[in-house]
C-alpha cells in the first residue's frame, strides 16, 4: 500500500520544493496544504489572517490537511502543521512524516531571497525573517515528535530527495 509522505518544518525548509520534486521521482500525487487551503478560500494567507485570525486559519489548515491525505500521495505541509495534536497524530498514523531539518541561517537566506509574503504574513508582529529563531525554537520539539524520519535539509533539493528515497526504502524493506 502507498500511503501517503508528509513533509514538515519551519517556514523555508523547501517542503513545497522538495515535495514537488519527490511526488516526481515516487511517480505520487502532489499536494500542498497552503496551496489547497488558497485555492478553496480565494485569497492569500495573508488576507485571510488579516481578516480572520490565526486560529481560524489553523481549523482551515486542519481541514485542508484532511482534504489532501491520500494513499501515493506527497504532502508538502505548512510550517504550523505540527502546532495541532490532531494534525501530528493524523499524520503519524496515516502515512509516513519527514521533517525537513534546516539550519535557521539558512532559512534566513532563503526567506530573505524569497519571502512569498502573500503566503507568510507575520506570526508574531516581527519580520518573518527575525521571528524565525524563536518560532523555530518553540515549535522543535514538536516536528520532532511528529516526525519518523529527520531529514538534513540543508542540501540541494535533488540530495535531498535521494536521503528521503533511502530512508523510504528502508520504511518499507522493514514493513
Ligand atoms: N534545498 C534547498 N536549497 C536551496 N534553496 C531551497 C531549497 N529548498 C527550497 N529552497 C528555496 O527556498 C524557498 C522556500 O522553499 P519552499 O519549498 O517554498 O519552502 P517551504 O514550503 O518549506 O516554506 C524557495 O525560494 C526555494 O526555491
Ligand atoms: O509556519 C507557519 O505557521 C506557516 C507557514 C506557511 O507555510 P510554509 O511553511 O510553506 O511557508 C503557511 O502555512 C502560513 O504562513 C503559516
Ligand atoms: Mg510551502
Amino acid at each position: 500500500m502507498s500511503f501517503p509522505v508528509y513533509l514538515i518544518g519551519a517556514r523555508g525548509c523547501g517542503k513545497t520544493t522538495v515535495g514537488k520534486l519527490l511526488a516526481c521521482q515516487l511517480s505520487y500525487y502532489f499536494c500542498d496544504t497552503d496551496q489547497q487551503l488558497q485555492q478553496q478560500l480565494e485569497q492569500s494567507i495573508a488576507d485571510y489572517v488579516a481578516q480572520h485570525g490565526w486560529g481560524n486559519f489553523r481549523q482551515q489548515e486542519h481541514q485542508a490537511l484532511l482534504t489532501v491525505s491520500s494513499d501515493s500521495t506527497v504532502v508538502a505541509t505548512g510550517g504550523g502543521i505540527i502546532l495541532r495534536d490532531d494534525n501530528r497524530q493524523h499524520m503519524r498514523e496515516a502515512g509516513t512524516v519527514i521533517w525537513l531539518s534546516v539550519d535557521p541561517h539558512v532559512l534566513v537566506n532563503r526567506l530573505t531571497a524569497d519571502p512569498e509574503i502573500g503566503q507568510r504574513p507575520t506570526l508574531t508582529g516581527k519580520p518573518i525573517t527575525e521571528e524565525i529563531f524563536d518560532v523555530l525554537q518553540k515549535r522543535l520539539p514538536l516536528y520532532q515528535q511528529a516526525a519518523h524520519h529527520t531529514i538534513d535539509a540543508n542540501q540541494p533539493p535533488e540530495k535531498i530527495v535521494i536521503d528521503i528515497l533511502t530512508v523510504l526504502s528502508r520504511d518499507s524493506l522493514t514493513a
